[in-house]
């Protein structure tokens, strides 16, 4: 009978690699399993736990925030507050970095960056939804740690991952050693490795964007739209098109698949609308320890200079080759820096 790894097992285990570990990060890690399967266990039943629909609050992105925005967010400040490993949680719910000054995390090393609920709008449709972390060490040594210890580069993070909601439950996370993921068997409440050492295909023939938004992408994005949808048998093209409206889902799939996800900018929205810290940096972090990519169309996204926790970033992520291309088309017809980058968009009236 195959016998069945555990995530804290996994954890435990991987500490090895480690080598001034101390059980920090694993202990870190853990408390995010936990608060995944609490808020999968709400998600699961949403429709009856009267948890579905609006919160009637607006989150700093000027967003409504959905009840279960709320929820997941306060179950994961709720265990990294209790775990004792984390001094700061930025989240995507609060418009201010929360600071953990409790009896537990005195020495605390680690920062959070968290999506506690991505792809919110479909939350209310019973379509597959995530949560996002990302992980860094404080840089500060002396008393409370700063915003400066949250503007840290992507590159600078030591672990980050995502938890999918869908039709089984996963969570997949890399702490700069490649890539595994862990399915959520009910039956034992338990995450099990399901997936180790996940690998992303170089080539996909899945492209996931928002058409809806076509006539307001820059020229580069509009060519690579249309290079994804040209007959060519040799390069397995036309590609199918795949949006599920959560970024986690779209980047699950195409992880397994092969796939390129994209959020451009656009005249409206010159940097795009997902957040650098805790949608960006941690997916990039991830998909290049698969063998993937991620880029803001001119730069590699881990290499951004943050500047504050809620920016946000163009991006477009995953099958290298892909990737490839569609910075090829943007250089080509989008040139960063000059007025060319937008030539042809409709400006919204
Ligand atoms: O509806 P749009 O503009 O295409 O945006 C969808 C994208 O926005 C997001 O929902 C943003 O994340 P949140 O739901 O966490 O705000 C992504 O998951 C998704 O890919
Ligand atoms: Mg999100
Ligand atoms: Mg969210």
């Amino acid at each position: 009978m195959k016998s069945i790894k555990t995530l804290g097992q996994f954890i435990i285990e991987k500490q090895a690699d480690h080598p001034y570990a101390k059980g920090e990060l694993s202990r870190l890690l853990r408390d995010i399993g936990i608060a995944a399967k609490i808020v999968n266990r709400e998600v699961n039943k949403a429709g009856l736990a009267n948890i579905l629909g609006d919160a009637g609050s607006v989150n700093i992105q000027g967003e409504g925030q959905k009840m279960l925005d709320i929820y997941a967010n306060e179950q994961f400040i709720s265990a990294l507050t209790s775990g004792g490993e984390c001094c700061i949680v930025v989240s995507e719910e609060n418009e201010d970095c929360v600071y953990i000054d409790n009896e537990v995390s005195q020495d605390a090393k680690y920062i959070v960056a968290i999506d506690p609920l991505d792809g919110s709008s479909n939350i209310d449709v019973n379509v597959s939804v995530g949560t996002i972390f990302s992980i860094y060490r404080r840089k500060s040594t002396e008393g409370r740690a700063t915003l400066e210890d949250v503007l840290q580069r992507g590159t600078d993070q030591i672990a980050a991952g995502y938890i999918i909601y869908g039709s089984s439950t996963m969570l997949v996370y890399t702490t700069g050693k490649g890539v595994n993921g862990f399915t959520l068997d009910p039956s034992i409440g338990e995450f099990c490795l399901s997936h180790p050492h996940m690998q992303m295909p170089k080539e996909g023939n899945i492209y996931s964007i928002n058409e809806g938004y076509y006539a307001h992408f820059p020229d580069g994005v509009k060519k690579y739209i249309k290079y994804c949808q040209v007959e060519d048998a040799k390069t397995h093209r036309p590609y199918t098109s795949r949006y599920t409206g959560s970024m986690v889902a779209d980047l699950h799939r195409s992880l397994v698949k092969g796939g390129i996800y994209m959020y451009p900018m656009t005249a409206h929205a010159p940097l795009g609308k997902l957040r650098l810290v805790y949608e960006c940096n941690p997916m990039a972090f991830l998909v290049e320890q698969a063998g993937g990519k991620a880029s803001n169309g001119y730069e590699r996204i881990l290499e951004l200079e943050v500047k504050e926790p809620h920016q946000r970033s163009a991006i477009f992520i995953g099958s290298e080759n892909m990737v490839n291309k569609a910075e090829e088309m943007i250089a080509c017809f989008s040139p960063q820096g000059t007025k060319r980058s937008f030539e042809g968009v409709v400006s919204i009236q």
